[in-house]
């Protein structure tokens, strides 16, 4: 089946529709592709941006139970001031011009814990951009202390926070949401919390992480969700399209046992593509998360939609513990090669997508 006139013009118009991205799925694949392909030319030309980063986890404990987790531990680690400064200082030695704060959300790590990380490496590396914590951490950390999201939100970049990341959506399904992460925030909490960063001025991004219970439409309302934040606050910097890692997980491995393993190329592909359909003239980036994808399909995937691959990482203890095969460091050399040998220009960027 060939794709309809009317689901092209609206594609290019960027009034694409939950209907349209359902009938994209029975088109042959190849015929999405290039319409993404085409679509994602018009929007960004051929650069391919990457950012050089490192990621730093500062506990791998967590008050949370999320069954697709592999990363967090009974018996782990909360990292000192020090031991993250250390880190941040290997980064700069590194190269990285990003580092991405992660980890898992505790009682004892208050909004002035997470302050104090964020001061602490803005005064001893003022040029190294942080792009931290997940609406679930400060979501929860601002509960416990009973401060406005805003206003928690408005001081971390104060003191020096430059994006705070799109994680915890997972799905933005309550349905889903209850099956493999009921005392997570939910799909309102989380869209308050996005909405209360833009409206201060901290932009995010989005991520969407699939693969296990969620359905097609389910995948289609997640980024249909994130356009409507978009139209109203243009503050997303990317979309970030995440397969499950299904090793090591309650989740993954219910799943395992009824036969089903992880998602397939063609679908990885798929989604890249059509969430460049839904979100085209709304999100410029797209994402290709080599990390959980795959060096070469993450590549095939920038012939699919997608402008960004994403950082060099240096670690990914989230992905290494759900059974992730791809390595943890993809350094710039390797990176500009798998840009330049699928016909594409690299561009050196940071959170906010600017070229350095
Ligand atoms: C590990 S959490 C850390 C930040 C915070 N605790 C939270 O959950 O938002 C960050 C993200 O990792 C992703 N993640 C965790 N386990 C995963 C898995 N098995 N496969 C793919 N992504 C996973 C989820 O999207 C999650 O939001
Ligand atoms: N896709 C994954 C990311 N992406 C985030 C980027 O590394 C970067 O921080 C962001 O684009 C802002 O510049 N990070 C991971 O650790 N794991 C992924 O799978
Ligand atoms: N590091 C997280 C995901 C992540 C995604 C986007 C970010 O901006 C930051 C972190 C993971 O492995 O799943
Ligand atoms: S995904 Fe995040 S919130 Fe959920 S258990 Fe893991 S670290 Fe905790």
């Amino acid at each position: 089946m060939t794709i309809p006139e009317d689901i092209i013009e609206r594609a290019y118009k960027g009034t694409a529709t939950k209907e349209d991205a359902i009938a994209l799925l029975d088109v042959n694949p190849f015929e999405l592709y290039t319409l993404a392909d085409d679509l994602r030319k018009e929007a960004v030309g051929d650069t391919v941006t990457y950012v050089t980063n490192r990621n730093i986890y500062i506990t791998n404990m967590c008050k949370g139970s999320c069954g697709f987790c592999a990363f967090r531990e009974g018996d782990g680690y909360i990292l000192t001031i020090e031991e993250i400064l250390e880190q941040v200082g290997q980064a700069e030695k590194a190269g990285a011009v990003e580092i991405c704060i992660q980890g898992g959300y505790l009682p004892q790590l208050d909004l002035e814990f997470y302050n104090e990380i964020v001061k602490s490496i803005h005064t001893s590396y003022p040029n190294m951009t942080i792009h931290g914590f997940s609406p679930m951490e400060i979501h929860y950390a601002s509960s416990l202390s009973g401060t406005p999201l805003e206003d928690a939100l408005s001081e971390l970049k104060k003191n020096g926070l430059g994006t705070l990341t799109g994680t915890s959506a997972e799905i933005l399904s309550d349905r889903v949401r209850k099956i493999i992460c009921e005392d997570k925030i939910t799909t309102k909490q989380w869209i308050e919390t996005i909405k209360a960063s833009h409206n201060v001025g901290l932009r995010t991004n989005a991520t969407i992480m699939y693969g296990h219970v969620e359905t097609w439409e389910e995948r289609f309302d997640h980024i249909l969700t994130v356009r409507d934040i978009q139209k109203e606050t243009g503050a997303f910097t990317e979309l970030i399209t995440m397969p499950f890692m299904p090793y090591n997980n309650r989740i993954g491995e219910e799943m395992l046992r009824s036969g089903k393993f992880m998602t397939t190329g063609t679908e990885d592909l798929q989604l890249i593509a059509i969430a460049r359909v839904l979100l085209n003239k709304h999100i410029d980036n797209l994402q290709a998360c080599w990390v959980k994808l795959g060096k070469k399909l993450a590549q095939v995937a920038l012939s699919c939609g997608a402008n960004d691959m994403g950082g060099t990482l240096m670690e990914d203890q989230i992905t290494l513990a759900s059974g992730g095969s791809n390595g943890e460091y993809l350094p710039p050399e390797e990176l500009e090669w798998i840009i330049k040998s699928a016909g594409r220009k690299p561009m050196r960027r940071n959170a906010l997508y600017e070229e350095i």
